[in-house]
C-alpha cells in the first residue's frame, strides 16, 4: 500500500499537545508510517520538544503546491505565531482557540486539496476554542461544515477492539433526554456498524443501552427504553444490523464481555466513556466518526495541569496517530 500524507496538528499549545507530538514522532518507527506534514509555530514545536527531551529533524516547508517527502523525515509548515498575543500556558485562553481553529483548518485544506488523506490532532479545548470563537458545540461540528458535510456524525471512541459511540454527545447533562429519539439512535447504530465495518469486522456486533437504572424495569423509573431505544433497535435489525440490548450502563460491560460483542452505542457522552477510561485511558482513541475525510485524536484532553512537566503519557495518542495513517492508508 502506499504510504499516506496525513497532516498534524498540536492542538492546544497550551497544554500537553506539543509534548505529545514531540514523543511521538521521535520514534522512528512511527515516523515511517506516513509522510507527515506537521502545521504548527514552529517555537511551539520547538518548545514540545525541549519539554519532551526528545527531538527529531525535520524540513521547513512554505509552499504545498510541490511537496516533496524525503525519506521518514517529517515537513514543518509554519504557523508564525510570534508577532502575536503568547499563549497562556496551562489554562484557557482566547489566543490557544484562535491558534487551534487556525491550524486545524490549514489542516482541513491541505485535506480538501489532496496533499493529505488525513488530520490527526493532539488534544485541543472547547472552553479556549469557544473563547476563540468556535460557534459550533464542538469540534466535530465545526469540522463537518467546513467538509460541506450535512449527514449524521458523532464522535466514536476506541479502546483495543472496543469501539463506542453516542447517540447524544456535547450537550447539557438536563438537555439529553429531549435530544433522543428513535432517528437518532439508529443513526447512531447505523454509523456504528458502517464504522466496524470499515474496520475490518465482517460481521459486527453491537450492545445498546438503555437510558434509566436497571433499564427502567418495564417503565418503573422511565419509559425510554419502550418509547425510543426497543424501537430503535427493531429498525437496527430492519436494516440488517447485529444489535443486543438494552442494557443498563452499570452491567453493559458484562454483556459485552460474555457476548464477545464489538461495540456499544450509548445515550450519551459519559454513559460508557467512563467504563472505557476505566478500560484503557492509556490506549483510547477518538475518531470523528461518519465524516468523509478521517481525523483522529487521543480520547483525552488537554491536561493543562501537567504542562511543561514531562509527565504527559503519549501512548493514546500514539494509537490515534497509528489509526489515523491506517484510515487515511485505505481513503486515499
Ligand atoms: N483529543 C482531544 O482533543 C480531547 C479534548 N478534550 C478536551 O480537553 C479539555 C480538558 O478535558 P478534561 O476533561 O479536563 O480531561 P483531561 O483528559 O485533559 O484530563 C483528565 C485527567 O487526566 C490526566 N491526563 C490526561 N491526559 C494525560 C496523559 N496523556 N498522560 C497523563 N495524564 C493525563 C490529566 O492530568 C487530568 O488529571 C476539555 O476542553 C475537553 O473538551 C477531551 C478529550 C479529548
Ligand atoms: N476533541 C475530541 C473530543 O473532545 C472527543 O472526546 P470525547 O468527547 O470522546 O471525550
Amino acid at each position: 500500500m502506499k504510504k499516506p500524507s496525513v497532516a498534524l496538528v498540536l492542538g492546544d499549545p497550551a497544554g500537553i499537545g506539543p509534548e505529545l507530538v514531540a514523543k511521538v514522532l521521535s520514534q522512528p518507527a512511527l515516523r515511517a508510517l506516513a509522510n507527515v506534514i506537521i502545521i504548527a509555530d514552529r517555537h511551539e514545536l520547538e518548545k514540545g520538544m525541549a519539554i519532551a527531551g526528545q527531538r527529531f529533524d525535520y524540513d521547513e516547508i512554505t509552499d504545498t503546491t510541490a511537496i516533496a517527502f524525503t525519506a521518514d523525515r517529517p515537513l514543518l509548515l509554519n504557523h508564525d505565531w510570534s508577532r502575536r498575543t503568547p499563549f497562556h500556558y496551562g489554562s484557557a485562553s482566547e489566543q490557544s482557540g484562535v491558534y487551534i481553529l487556525e491550524t486545524l483548518a490549514r489542516a482541513v485544506e491541505l485535506t480538501q486539496q489532496g496533499i493529505t488523506q488525513g488530520i490527526c490532532f493532539a488534544p485541543l479545548n472547547k472552553q479556549a476554542m469557544h473563547m476563540g470563537g468556535l460557534k459550533h458545540r464542538d469540534e466535530l461540528h465545526w469540522f463537518a461544515e467546513l467538509l460541506k458535510f450535512d449527514d449524521f456524525c458523532c464522535e466514536v471512541n476506541v479502546v483495543d477492539d472496543l469501539w463506542a459511540g453516542r447517540a447524544t454527545s456535547h450537550i447539557p447533562f438536563r438537555d439529553i433526554v429531549k435530544n433522543l429519539s428513535v432517528n437518532g439512535v439508529v443513526e447512531t447504530i447505523s454509523l456504528m456498524d458502517r464504522t466496524l465495518r470499515q474496520a475490518g469486522i465482517a460481521a459486527p456486533k453491537i450492545a445498546v443501552q438503555a437510558l434509566n437504572p436497571h433499564g427502567g424495569e418495564n417503565g418503573l423509573f422511565g419509559d425510554e427504553e419502550q418509547t425510543i431505544i426497543q424501537p430503535a433497535m427493531s429498525q437496527a435489525r430492519a436494516l440488517g444490523i447485529d444489535v443486543y440490548g438494552p442494557y443498563p450502563a452499570d452491567t453493559t460491560y458484562k454483556a459485552v464481555e460474555t457476548g464477545k460483542l464489538d461495540a456499544v452505542v450509548s445515550m450519551y457522552h459519559d454513559q460508557f466513556a467512563t467504563a472505557l477510561k476505566m478500560l484503557g485511558f492509556e490506549r483510547g482513541v477518538t475518531v470523528q466518526g461518519g465524516l468523509p475525510v478521517p481525523i483522529a485524536t487521543a480520547n483525552h484532553g488537554t491536561a493543562y495541569n501537567l504542562y511543561g512537566q514531562n509527565l504527559a503519557t503519549p501512548s493514546a495518542f500514539e494509537n490515534a496517530f497509528r489509526l489515523l495513517v491506517k484510515m487515511a492508508g485505505s481513503a486515499g
